[in-house]
């Protein structure tokens, strides 16, 4: 196994909360990872400590192997960013911003910018305080690609776009990841575009990680069952990770949906979604 980013007992507190509470995981070379929980889960906060924004209070944050400390400018060359706020200056044109960036990265690609300017459609000569949320996104990914960046870490990138720009981010992502050896670290609260395109998924409630499995093996582990509460017996209800009661019915997601088909009659079974088994891990805790 190649991991592209190996985090080890990271803790964070802001003032005296502990918002990252001794996390561990690692993302791999060639695989999306999709990084969930619901809203103040830790995924920013996490994704900050990842690129030193913010300092860590303990733990050890690796990508390609190495620390920040040891080689950040080798790793600032080989990842790429999209945050959806506060990354860039509002008041400078996509351009001014460009130029800024450009030095910073020893294999800067002028042409495949332009390229990618032209194909994102993006206006180069307006402020950034005047793009869409999916222009600004399309803007951090185009920087990101012009400086064949390996490893993209994107923070909510497609809240608040509309299905058709996330699609297109989609999309950009797959072609992407068709170049080979690159990987993306995809951080949401919307889990819909991870059940398209995610390879492993990590989920972290309430600053700690309570999942992490490849996207396949959870789809196929976990069960959602509709039934009518008259047929759970205790031992039924045992049986399930998290279960939602509304008057004479349940619904809930269970990993062992063989012992629940025996005890129900009545219950209707289908695959979960990513978003069922997120708010299952969060409504347990
Ligand atoms: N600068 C800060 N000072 C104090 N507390 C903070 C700060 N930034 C974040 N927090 C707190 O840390 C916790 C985790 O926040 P974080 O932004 O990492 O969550 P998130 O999962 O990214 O949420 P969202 O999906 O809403 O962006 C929250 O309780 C938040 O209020």
């Amino acid at each position: 196994m190649n991991n592209v980013l190996e985090i080890s007992h990271l803790t964070k507190k802001y003032n005296r909360k502990t918002v990252l509470n001794d996390i561990s995981f690692s993302a791999e070379l060639g695989q999306i990872t999709g990084f969930i929980g619901v809203n103040g889960a830790g995924k920013t906060t996490t994704i900050k400590s990842i690129l030193g924004l913010v300092k860590k209070d303990a733990g050890e944050i690796r990508l390609f192997g190495q620390t920040m400390e040891e080689n950040e400018r080798e790793i600032k060359n080989r990842i790429g960013v999209v945050f959806d706020k506060g990354y860039f200056y509002e008041n400078l044109s996509l351009n001014d911003m460009k130029n800024i960036l450009a030095p910073a990265y020893s294999n800067w690609d002028e042409n495949a910018f332009k390229r990618y300017a032209r194909q994102f459609k993006l206006p180069l000569s307006y402020h950034i305080s005047d793009l869409s949320k999916g222009m600004t996104m399309k803007y951090a990914i185009a920087l990101a690609l012009s400086h064949h960046a390996d490893f993209l870490l994107m923070d909510e990138p497609t809240s608040g776009l509309d299905p058709l720009i996330r699609n297109q981010l989609l999309g950009i992502l797959r072609e992407y990841m068709e170049e080979g050896n690159k990987s993306v670290f995809f951080s949401t609260h919307i889990t819909t575009d991870l059940d398209k395109i995610a390879d492993r998924i990590v989920m972290i409630d309430n600053g700690k990680i309570v999942l992490d499995e490849y996207k396949d093996d959870l789809l196929e582990k976990y069960t959602l069952v509709k039934g009518s509460k008259d047929e759970l017996t205790p031992a039924l209800r045992a049986s399930f990770l998290h279960m939602e009661e509304h008057g004479f019915h349940f619904e809930g997601l269970t990993c062992d949906s063989a012992a629940v088909k025996r005890g129900l009659t009545k219950a209707v079974f289908a695959k979960p979604t990513i978003e069922d088994i997120m708010m299952a891990f969060a409504g347990r805790s």
